[in-house]
C-alpha cells in the first residue's frame, strides 16, 4: 500500500459511513455521506453519514433513555469502564494514530503522542470518577443540617474540532462520564474517523448502549448543532473551537438556558526578556509555536522578544526551524504536515504578504509548497512585526512566527493584554519577582513560564475573555458535568450538650 493508505492493524477500526447511535453502528436515515480527504495527499479516505435533525434527535433520545440508570452507577464501576476504554486506547494507539495521520496530517510521531494524550483523559477521569465528595455545612438556622451532593447535570452534547481528532473529544467524554452523564459527541466534519475507532473501543469497553454517542456530518453541522443546542433534553453543551462559532451555539443555548463550557480560539503572546536563558526560550518557541503546525489553540501567536535579545534570538530560532522537514505524516524524518484545507493556507498566505506590505522581513520560509501537495506551508519566520499586521490582532492557526520588538516590561504587557481573547500566555525570564508579576498580570487562562508545553491532563486547561470559560481535565473538570444540590434536613434538633 503507498504510504498515504495505512494499513491499519485491526481494519474493523475503520468505520466507514456509520456513526455509533445506542450501541450500533447506523447510516444517516437519508443514506447521505460526506467525503472525508486526506489533507496531505488531497485523496479521498472515504465517506462518514452526513446526520440531519432527525437523526440527532435518535442519538439524544438513546442517551436520554441510557441516562437513568447510568447515573445511579457508582463512581467506582464508572471508574472501571474508563480504565478499560483508557486501557483499549493505549492497546490500539498505534492504529489510532495512523487515523490520526491520515485525516489530520500532523507527523505520525506527533500523532502517537495525541494518542498518549488523549488517552490520559480517560485515565486521569477514571481516578476521579470515584472521589466526587460533596459538603456539609454548618447551618445558620438552628436545628436545620445541610449537605451538599453533585449530581450529574444529564445529556450533553459535545462537539469536537479536528486539530485534535481524539484528544479533544477525550478531554470531554471522560468527565462527562466520570461524572454520570450520557453524550451526544459530534465528531469534525474533516477528521470523524479517529472519534468513530474510539466509538469503536467504548463498544469493546464494555460503555452500556446509549451512554456515548457519535455522530457526524458536514454541511448538516449547522442543523445538529441547532439541534444540539436548542433541545430540552440537552442539559449542557461542551465546544471547542472557534470564537465565531461559540457565540452562535451560545446564542442558540441560550433558548434552554444549558449549562455550557467553551473552549475558544486564542491569540498566544510569548514573551522573552533580556535576562532569559535564550536556549530554553528558542526551544519553547519551537515547541508552542510550531507544534501540529501552527493548529493549536494554545501556539504561541505573537512572539514579543526584548530588544537586547531580539536579533540573537531571531537568528537562533529561524535556525532550528530552518532543519524542520516538511512533508506527509507517514514519510521517515517528517516533523510537519500540512495544514488541515486550502482555507487554512489562504490565511497563512494573507497574513504573511500582509506582514510584507506593512514593512515585515520574511527570514526564513513565507511560501506555499505546491511540490508537497495544496495543503502544505513553509515554516515561517518574519522579523520587523508591528501592531497594525493582521497576525497581531488575528489568531494564523499555521505555522507562521512574527517577531515583535519592545523595550520595556509595561509595553509589552499592555500589548499582549490587549487582544479580545486570553487562552495561553508564555514568557522567558530568569527574575522571579518579574516571573510573579507577569504572570499574574497576563490576562489569559493558562501562562507558561520558561516552558512553551503546558498542556497536562492534571492541569485545568481554558481561557477568559473570549477565549471562553470552564476547564477541562484537573480535579476542575469533572465539575463542569456536575451539579451542585443542596440538602437542608430541618427539625434535627441542637446539638447535645455533654
Ligand atoms: N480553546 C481550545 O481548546 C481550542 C482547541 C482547538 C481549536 N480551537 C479553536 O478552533 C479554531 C479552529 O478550528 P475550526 O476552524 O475548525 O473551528 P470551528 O469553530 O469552525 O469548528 C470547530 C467545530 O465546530 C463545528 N461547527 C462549526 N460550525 C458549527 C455550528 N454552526 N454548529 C455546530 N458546530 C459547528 C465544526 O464542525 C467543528 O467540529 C481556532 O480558532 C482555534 O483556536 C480552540
Ligand atoms: O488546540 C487545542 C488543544 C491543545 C492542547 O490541548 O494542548
Amino acid at each position: 500500500m503507498s504510504h498515504n493508505v495505512p494499513k491499519l492493524n485491526d481494519p474493523s477500526l475503520l468505520k466507514i459511513n456509520v456513526a455509533y447511535v445506542n450501541g450500533e453502528w447506523v447510516k444517516a436515515k437519508s443514506g447521505k455521506t460526506f467525503e472525508v480527504f486526506d489533507p496531505s495527499s488531497g485523496k479521498l479516505i472515504g465517506t462518514a453519514p452526513e446526520f440531519d435533525a432527525a437523526d440527532t434527535q435518535n442519538a439524544i433520545d438513546a442517551a436520554a433513555a441510557a441516562f437513568p440508570l447510568f447515573r445511579t452507577k457508582t463512581g467506582r464501576e464508572r471508574s472501571k469502564l474508563l480504565r478499560k476504554w483508557y486501557d483499549l486506547m493505549v492497546e490500539n494507539s498505534e492504529d489510532i494514530a495512523k487515523l490520526i495521520t491520515w485525516e489530520n496530517g500532523k507527523p505520525f510521531a506527533d500523532a502517537k503522542g495525541e494518542v498518549a494524550y488523549a488517552a490520559s483523559f480517560f485515565e486521569w477521569f477514571s481516578e476521579e470518577a470515584p472521589r466526587q465528595y460533596g459538603d456539609t455545612i454548618p447551618a445558620t438556622i438552628a436545628g436545620n443540617r445541610v449537605v451538599t451532593i453533585k449530581e450529574p447535570v444529564g445529556v450533553c452534547g459535545l462537539i469536537t474540532p479536528w486539530n485534535f481528532p481524539a484528544a479533544m473529544i477525550t478531554r470531554k467524554i471522560g468527565p462527562a462520564l466520570a461524572a454520570g452523564c450520557t453524550v451526544v459527541a459530534k465528531s469534525p466534519g474533516e477528521t470523524p474517523f479517529t472519534s468513530l475507532a474510539i466509538a469503536e473501543l467504548a463498544h469493546r469497553a464494555g460503555i452500556p448502549k446509549g451512554v456515548v454517542n457519535v455522530i457526524s456530518a458536514l454541511k448538516n453541522t449547522p442543523k445538529v448543532g441547532e439541534v444540539l443546542t436548542t433541545s430540552p433534553t440537552i442539559k449542557k453543551v461542551s465546544f471547542t473551537g472557534s470564537t465565531g462559532v461559540g457565540k452562535l451555539l451560545m446564542k442558540q443555548s441560550s433558548s434552554t438556558l444549558k449549562k455550557l463550557s467553551f473552549e475558544l480560539g486564542g491569540n498566544a503572546p510569548f514573551i522573552v526578556f533580556n535576562d532569559a536563558d535564550l536556549d530554553t526560550a528558542v526551544t519553547g518557541a519551537i515547541t508552542s509555536k510550531f507544534r501540529s503546525s501552527g493548529q493549536t489553540c494554545v501556539c504561541a501567536n505573537r512572539l514579543f522578544i526584548q530588544s537586547g535579545v531580539y536579533d540573537e534570538f531571531a537568528q537562533r530560532f529561524a535556525a532550528k526551524v530552518k532543519e524542520f522537514k516538511v512533508g506527509g505524516g507517514y514519510t521517515e524524518g517528517v516533523t510537519h504536515g500540512p495544514l488541515i484545507h486550502d482555507r487554512a493556507i489562504s490565511k497563512v498566505n494573507a497574513h504573511v504578504r500582509d506582514a510584507e506590505r506593512k514593512g515585515g522581513k520574511v527570514i526564513q520560509g513565507g511560501q506555499k509548497m505546491p511540490e508537497l501537495g495544496p495543503n502544505f506551508f513553509q515554516p515561517t519566520v518574519i522579523t520587523g512585526m508591528t501592531t497594525d499586521m493582521a497576525l497581531a490582532g488575528e489568531e494564523t492557526f499555521g505555522p507562521v512566527a512574527g517577531l515583535f520588538k519592545f523595550d520595556s516590561e509595561e509595553e509589552v504587557i499592555k500589548i499582549a493584554n490587549s487582544a479580545d481573547v486570553g487562552l495561553a500566555g508564555y514568557f522567558f525570564s530568569k527574575d522571579i519577582r518579574r516571573v510573579y508579576r507577569v504572570a499574574e498580570a497576563l490576562e489569559v487562562g493558562m501562562v507558561g513560564v520558561n516552558t512553551g508545553i503546558i498542556s497536562d491532563p492534571a492541569a485545568p486547561f481554558g481561557g477568559v475573555k473570549e477565549s471562553g470559560f470552564g476547564r477541562e481535565g484537573s480535579k476542575y473538570g469533572v465539575g463542569e458535568y456536575q451539579v451542585v444540590k443542596m440538602i437542608t434536613y430541618g427539625g434535627m434538633g441542637q446539638p447535645l450538650q455533654k
